[in-house]
């Protein structure tokens, strides 16, 4: 039997109920949900990370929807639970879904929502900080400098790498791959290789017309290149970013044989998900080539990191904090909010989720939509004409 779990209510009287698994930034999400009559429940419980056996008790006996996070197993046990409760909708407070069962969400009827497009420029800045931060060694610095060892200027004091000019690499070039790009190829002058299933045409026009703009100006053009092999970016790129999702055929992406590909004094940045790199075998390469620096913002076994990787000096760690802006993530809460809702009243789907501006104006009353639904096709849910 779960213990109870602490809970914070708003709305009590309200017709529909609707458990948030944490606390999310901003009041928006909850007043948009309280204005359509739901009584609102966040879960207050001081523990980073609910089991399975925690939501259940979130869950209890009736239960419209649940607003929940990526850190949670949405799994066959938990759709059954909600759906038991008469729920119908669920949403990750993020973009990737990767935790969750999207065909066991489908057996029990759950709507499946995530949130894309609001934290993509977010996340694209975090990469190019960890970029800079690898390639400048600017944590190492930082540590030199509190622990009092600075005692003035030196030819080879921290020497790192030049971006201007070098070769960025993005392998999964979707949408936060695509932003990443855009930002160090116009803000570092780098050219671009890129791998992904997909060609984007639209980032290879930026570029072109940023090329063009650069010679117009008598400047070096940048150029790019659309790789046919993950391999042909691991060999010629200087900086390499990660950005596919997580699943069957990006896990472990990159691994003892693909690190060997690339350059000695390569930079690896991953704002995606932990899996996608082999973890030991980054640590043991780390150990090999100190001049091969990565930026990390997430883990393989999350929130742990593999032993060694905290004292490899070649490492800038960050913890999961790529879309922590405070516009994104009070962003990111109202389009959970607005998934669970618009499933909960029968709205239909939104169109293209990659437009969500409409959902985030706070001068306006949102689209009667559920932003993004990723099962509303195996679902059969009506897509919005607006
Ligand atoms: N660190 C963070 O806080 C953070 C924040 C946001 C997103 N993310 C992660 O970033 C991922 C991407 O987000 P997005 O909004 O850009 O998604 P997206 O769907 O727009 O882009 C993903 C891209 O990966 C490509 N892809 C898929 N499989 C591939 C493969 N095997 N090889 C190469 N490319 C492949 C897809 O074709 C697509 O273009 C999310 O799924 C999430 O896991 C992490
Ligand atoms: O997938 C996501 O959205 C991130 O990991 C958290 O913002």
């Amino acid at each position: 039997m779960a213990k109870p779990i602490s809970i914070e209510v708003y709305n009590p009287n309200g017709k529909y109920r609707v458990v948030s698994t944490k606390s999310m930034p901003g009041t928006r999400w909850i007043n948009l949900l309280i204005e359509q009559d739901c009584r609102v429940e966040i879960c207050t419980q001081k523990k980073t990370i609910l089991s399975v056996e925690d939501i259940i008790a979130l869950i209890g006996d009736k239960c419209d929807g649940v607003i929940g996070q990526l850190t949670e197993d949405w799994g066959e046990t938990l759709f059954a639970a909600l759906s038991r409760a008469g729920g119908k909708a669920f949403s990750n407070m993020a973009v990737g879904y990767n935790n969750v069962d999207v065909n066991a969400a489908n057996k029990h009827g759950v709507a499946v929502g995530n949130t894309p497009g609001v934290l993509t420029e977010t996340t694209a800045e975090l990469a190019a900080s960890l970029s800079l931060a690898a390639a400048r060694r600017i944590v190492e610095a930082d540590q030199f400098m509190r622990a009092g060892l600075y005692d003035g200027w030196l030819p080879h004091l921290f020497v790192g790498n030049l971006l201007k000019g070098q070769t960025v690499g993005v392998i999964g070039a979707g949408r936060i791959g695509s932003a990443y790009a855009r930002m160090m190829v116009e803000g570092f002058k780098m050219n671009l290789i890129y791998y992904d299933l997909y060609q984007s045409t639209r980032l290879e026009k930026f570029v072109t017309a940023y090329g063009e703009f650069l010679k117009a100006n008598g400047e070096q053009p940048v150029t790019w290149k659309r790789a046919a092999s993950m391999d042909e970016v691991l060999r010629e790129a200087d900086v390499i970013s990660l950005h596919p999702i997580l699943d069957k055929t990006t896990y472990h992406l990159i691994n003892k044989e693909s690190l060997a590909t690339m350059k000695k004094e390569a930079i690896l940045v991953n704002c995606s998900r932990g899996p996608v790199v082999d973890e030991v075998a980054l640590v043991e390469h780390l150990k090999q080539n100190p001049m091969f620096r990565v930026g990390l913002d997430v883990f393989e076994d999350e929130p742990y990191m593999k032993p060694g990787l905290a004292d490899m000096k070649n490492a800038v760690v960050v913890p999961h904090i790529a879309s922590a802006s405070k516009w994104t993530r009070e962003g990111m809460a109202t389009l959970a909010a607005l998934n669970v809702l618009g499933k909960i009243k029968g709205y239909p789907v939104w169109g293209d989720p990659n437009r969500v501006a409409p959902f985030l104006n706070e001068n306006a009353p949102p689209p009667a939509a559920s932003p993004s639904i990723v099962n509303a096709k195996a679902l059969g849910l009506p897509v919005s004409k607006l």
